[in-house]
This record gives structure tokens, C-alpha cells and sequence, in this order.
């Protein structure tokens, strides 16, 4: 389904229509697409609208394109369909929380069951998988392997009597003191009203805490009719995505959300036990996105925005005439942000006011990073005025940053140096405005 929004992106960044145009084209596209795969209508509209007035009102920083600001803001607003920056909380709210594992077979829900297993033991819980799937042979010794492996309790017994094993899988469990138990489920049955009856006695019996929906990232649409029948059955209370590795597609998870209420709580991303992941919205969608520079642009858009802000700072600066400590410690935040310092002045010569060019000559990455730590272990008194940090706050100070008193004059020297240096330049502005004034050049 998203691949319909990674070809609409696509088609975006080529069009040469121009910018409003080419916007609303995308929109339709997004929209068909969006409520081809049963996204709530309303849900679409709202999301489009969103967009739409983003994209008309939002100026790039300079040095970027609106087409590129405009995929940054899809991807954010997509991203928030799937929780934005919120992530999923994964602390079970009580314990002992009985997790049973549903999805088709070949979804990945056995190795899941695992690796969910090892992901809680080793946050501390004791744990224990139940193996109640009967109907695949084999699958009762995989998931002993992956308990063994995970160092984990297990259960199951022969047979078929899935619901029996179950139930007295999880009530072993409990006496044995397991905070978090997993129980794996049959995927295939001889047809699914079976398993879906399976499925919902179980349910009956055990009664989780939470039902767990695994979906292979690459099944697309069929992920909704399974979600949903699944969802009749045994309300699906999450969701994990799995194989996400090897594909990039994920519209079938944003239709399983959208049909279950459900979030994504992980997403699988090989076959090891320990590749399983909380799940990120950004890098979810950015994922399945697919742009393979978009996180190459992103970084180029954060680093124009925090060039700007530089900028606005520098320009402060010089206004002011004057530069405290606190100036200097967001200017080095700033360059930080954009990465290194080079990057900086290959993309900004002359940005970066304070940090002038005969001390730039001087100063590396390396230093930046000595002065970020020495200007953190200042208070805020010491940041405004520096003229109070003797010898002994000096000495304070390198310990906490870790540096040395010399470390710590240095810096004030330079910082003196490029105060020095801004002052002068105020005072030849001044000049030179009197002079314009005079000669009634303004
Ligand atoms: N690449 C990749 N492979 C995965 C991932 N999760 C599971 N697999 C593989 O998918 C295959 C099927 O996984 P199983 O866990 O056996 O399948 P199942 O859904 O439990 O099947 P049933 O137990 O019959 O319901 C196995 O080969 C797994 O190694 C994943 O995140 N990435």
C-alpha cells in the first residue's frame, strides 16, 4: 500500500509542474491510496489537511528546496499516524501479564515468542513461553530451543488439546513465579473458522493481558482481513511487525492499526533472537518510505535549520556588539547539531561569528567538544558572567567537564579574544554609520 506514497513521492520530486500543483497532486494520491487500504476517511482527510496547510505555509531555511521541505513534513505527518514521536510503553503494568501470541503461520509469531522471551529477560523479568501450538509439527521443539536459548522456563505437553496445554501452561507458569508469560499459537488449522474457534476458546481460558497480532511486514493488503478476523475474535490489544529486514513495504501494518485500534510495539528485523526492536514510528516510516537518501536529506534540512538558527544568532551577536559565554555555548550546540565543524564551513563561510577566523585556525572538532563539556560544567551565573570564574571555579570546572585549568583558560582566552574582536567591529559599524550619516548616504 505505501508503496502507492513512495511512487507519489517520487513522482513529486521529478514533476516539473509547479510547486502548488505538484502538491495537490500528491495529496489525491495519498488520499486514494490511504483510503484504498480502509484507513478511516475522516483519519485522511484530517491527515491531508494537514499536510496541505504545512506545505503552503512553512518557509525551508534557506539553501533548501520546498519539494524537499515538503517530503519532510509527509514523513512527519505520516509518521504520527503510527504515534509520532510517541513510543510504545513496554513495561508490562502488572505482573504476572500473559501475552498470547496470534497470526498465520510463517508470520514469524514462533520465533517472535522467542524473541519477545529474551528481550524481557534480559530487562530483568522472569519469564516463561508456552508452547500451544498443536497443529504445526515441530513447532513445540522450536520454541523449547528458543527458550532454552532466551534461558528461559518453558511449557507444553503432547498432544493435541491446544486449550488444555494453554491453560495449564500459564497456571504452571504462575507457580513457578514468571512475571511475563508468552503463549504460542497454532497459525494454520485444517481451515480458519477452526482456528479462529481455537483461537477464541483459548482466549476464553487463559484470559491474557494482551493479545499480540504478529504480521510479516511483506503480506500487504491480505494483513487486513487477517486483523480483522482476528480482532472479532480475540481483541488485539498489539501488534509486531516482522521481516521487516527484507522488505520495504508496511502499508499491511498501517491497515492493521487502522482496523484493531492497535499500536505496533516491535518490529522484527532478522532471524537472530535478539533482532527485534521497540517500535519507532519515524523509522518506520522512513523505512518504508524507502527514499534510501531520506535520511540523507533529513540531516541536510536539520543541518540548513540549525545553520539558520546560527545564523540568527551570529546576527544577534553583532547587533548586540557584545557576546556573553551563553552565546558562544549555543553557537558550538548549533555546529554541533550540523555535525562537524568543516561541514559547517564548507556549506557557511563566514557564519559562525564568534567563532572568528583566527581562532577557527585553532579550533577542531575534538575542541568543540572539550569547550561544549567545560561550558556545561558552568552554572548559569558563569556563563553570564564570566569575569567571576577565578582559579578556583576554574578548577571546579575542569573536573567537571573532565578537562584541565588550562583547558578552561584557553577557552576563556579565546572567548576574551573574539569579545575583543566584536566590540572593534561594532565600533567601526558605528563609525561608519556616522560617517554615512554625515555624508547622507542612509
Ligand atoms: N528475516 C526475518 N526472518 C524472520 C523474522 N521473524 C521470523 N523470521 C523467519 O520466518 C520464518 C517463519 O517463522 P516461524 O516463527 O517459524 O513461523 P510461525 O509464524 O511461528 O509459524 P507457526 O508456528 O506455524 O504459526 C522462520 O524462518 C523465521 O526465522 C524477521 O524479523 N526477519
Amino acid at each position: 500500500m505505501l508503496d502507492g506514497v513512495r511512487e507519489a513521492v517520487k513522482k513529486f520530486l521529478r514533476s516539473s509542474a509547479d510547486y502548488e500543483t505538484s502538491v495537490n497532486l500528491f495529496i489525491k494520491e495519498l488520499q486514494k491510496t490511504l483510503i484504498k487500504s480502509d484507513v478511516n476517511v475522516k483519519l485522511v482527510l484530517q491527515l491531508t489537511k494537514r499536510i496541505r496547510e504545512r506545505a503552503l505555509k512553512e518557509r525551508p531555511p534557506p539553501g533548501a528546496s520546498r519539494r524537499d521541505w515538503f517530503v519532510k513534513i509527509v514523513y512527519e505527518e505520516l509518521a504520527n499516524l503510527f504515534g509520532g514521536d510517541k513510543e510504545p510503553e513496554l513495561k508490562p503494568p502488572k505482573v504476572p501479564w500473559v501475552i498470547m501470541m496470534v497470526g498465520v503461520q510463517g508470520s514469524g509469531k514462533t520465533t517472535t515468542a522467542g524473541k519477545l522471551a529474551r528481550f524481557y529477560k534480559v530487562r530483568g523479568y522472569r519469564v516463561a513461553l508456552v508452547a500451544a501450538d498443536t497443529y504445526r509439527p515441530g513447532a513445540k521443539d522450536q520454541l523449547r530451543q528458543l527458550a532454552e536459548r532466551a534461558k528461559v522456563l518453558f511449557y507444553t505437553e503432547p498432544g493435541d488439546d491446544a486449550v488444555g496445554i494453554a491453560k495449564r501452561g500459564v497456571e504452571w507458569a504462575k507457580s513457578q513465579g514468571a512475571e511475563i508469560i508468552i503463549v504460542d499459537t497454532a497459525g494454520r488449522h485444517k481451515n480458519e473458522a477452526e482456528l479462529l474457534k481455537e483461537m477464541k476458546e483459548m482466549s476464553e481460558a487463559i484470559k491474557p493481558d494482551e493479545v499480540m497480532l504478529v504480521i510479516d511486514a511483506s503480506i500487504g493488503q491480505q494483513a487486513k482481513a487477517l486483523a480483522e478476523a482476528f480482532h472479532k475474535t480475540t481483541p488485539i490489544g498489539s501488534i509486531v511487525v516482522t521481516k521487516l529486514d527484507g522488505t520495504a513495504k508496511g502499508g499491511g501494518a498501517l491497515s492493521a492499526v487502522a482496523v484493531t485500534g492497535a499500536t505496533i510495539k516491535f518490529v522484527g528485523t532478522g532471524e537472530k533472537l535478539e533482532e527485534l526492536e521497540p517500535f519507532k514510528p519515524k523509522k518506520f516510516v522512513a523505512r518504508i518510505l524507502g527514499l534510501g537518501d531520506l535520511e540523507g536529506l533529513l540531516e541536510r534540512l536539520k543541518g540548513l535549520e540549525e545553520a539558520d538558527k546560527l545564523e540568527e544568532i551570529s546576527q544577534k551577536v553583532l547587533e548586540k556588539g557584545d557576546i556573553t559565554l551563553k552565546d558562544l555555548y549555543y553557537q558550538i550546540v548549533s555546529v554541533k547539531k550540523m555535525g562537524s565543524l568543516k561541514k559547517l564551513l564548507q556549506m557557511l563561510p563566514g557564519v559562525g561569528l564568534a567563532l572568528n577566523d583566527k581562532v577557527l585556525g585553532q579550533v577542531d572538532d575534538k575542541v568543540l567538544d572539550k569547550w561544549l563539556a567545560i561550558l556545561n560544567s558552568m552554572t548559569l551565573e558563569e556563563l553570564e558572567k564570566p569575569n567571576i570564574i577565578d582559579r578556583s571555579r576554574m578548577r571546579r570546572i575542569a573536573i567537571g567537564s573532565g578537562t584541565s585549568v588550562k583547558d578552561v583558560e584557553e577557552l576563556l582566552k579565546h572567548y576574551q579574544m573574539t569579545r575583543k574582536m566584536i566590540r572593534q567591529l561594532k565600533r567601526k559599524r558605528g563609525m561608519l554609520n556616522k560617517l554615512m550619516e554625515k555624508f547622507e548616504l542612509q
